[in-house]
C-alpha cells in the first residue's frame, strides 16, 4: 500500500496560494538569498549541516529535477540556526547523474550555507518559487522535527517553498521548511516584496 505520508504535497506557483500569515508570507517571498536574510535579522548566524549523503528522493521532488521516479540522489540536509535557535530547516537534492564541474562546491560545502556559492556564481539560473503547505506527516517535517530534538510544539502545518537551480546542464532543488521560531526575528526581517 502506498505510504500515505508520502502524498504528494501541493506545490504552488504563488505564495498566496497557502493562506500563510503576513509576516510568514514576507518570510515565503524573500527575494533573493534566505542565507543573506538570515545573516541580516540576527546576531549570529550559522548552517548545522545535519547530512550530505546519498539518498533516494521524495516522491513529489523527482519530476522536479528531471527524474521519472523517485531514486538515489545527492542530499543534503540542514537547520539554519540564528542566535542558538532553528529557524529553517533546509534539503537540497542533486540528481545521481550530475557532473561534478555542475556543482563545483557542492560536495565540500560542510557547513558554509549552499546560498553563498548559488547567488554568487554567474553561471547559476535560479527557477522560480513554488509553495506548499506540508503536514506533520510529510517527510520533511518529520525530519526537521527530529533534527530539531521535537523543541518546540509540532505544529499542523508548516510552509515551505522550493526552487530548482540550474548551472550548466546541472540541476539542485533546495526545499526550505519554515519553523515557527523565525517568526521571533528581528524587525530587520524586512523585504520589498511586491507579491
Ligand atoms: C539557497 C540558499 O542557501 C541556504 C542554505 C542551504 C544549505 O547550506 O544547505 C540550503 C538552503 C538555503 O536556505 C539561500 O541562502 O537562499
Amino acid at each position: 500500500m502506498r505510504n500515505r505520508s508520502l502524498r504528494l504535497a501541493a506545490w504552488q506557483p504563488h505564495a498566496r496560494a497557502v493562506r500563510a500569515s503576513a509576516p510568514m508570507h514576507d518570510w515565503l517571498v524573500t527575494p533573493g538569498s534566505l542565507t543573506a536574510r538570515l545573516v541580516a535579522s540576527s546576531d549570529a548566524f550559522r548552517v548545522r549541516r545535519l547530512h550530505q549523503h546519498s539518498a533516494v528522493c521524495l516522491a513529489d521532488e523527482a519530476a522536479a529535477i528531471g527524474l521519472a521516479r523517485p531514486q538515489r540522489v545527492w542530499e543534503r540536509e540542514v537547520l539554519l540556526v540564528c542566535d542558538g535557535t532553528p529557524v529553517v530547516f533546509a534539503h537540497t537534492v542533486v540528481p545521481p547523474d550530475a557532473d561534478a564541474s555542475d556543482w563545483p562546491l557542492f560536495s565540500a560545502l560542510g557547513e558554509r550555507s549552499l546560498g553563498s556559492t548559488l547567488f554568487y556564481d554567474p553561471l547559476v539560473r535560479r527557477g522560480s518559487l513554488e509553495f506548499a503547505r506540508l503536514g506533520a506527516d510529510h517527510p520533511l517535517v518529520r525530519r526537521a522535527h527530529a533534527a530539531i530534538g521535537g523543541a518546540g510544539a509540532q505544529q499542523p502545518i508548516y510552509h515551505a517553498r522550493r526552487c530548482v537551480y540550474r548551472r550548466r546542464q546541472g540541476l539542485l532543488l533546495v526545499t526550505e521548511v519554515f519553523l515557527p521560531a523565525v517568526l521571533s526575528l528581528g524587525a530587520g526581517a524586512t523585504t520589498n516584496n511586491t507579491e
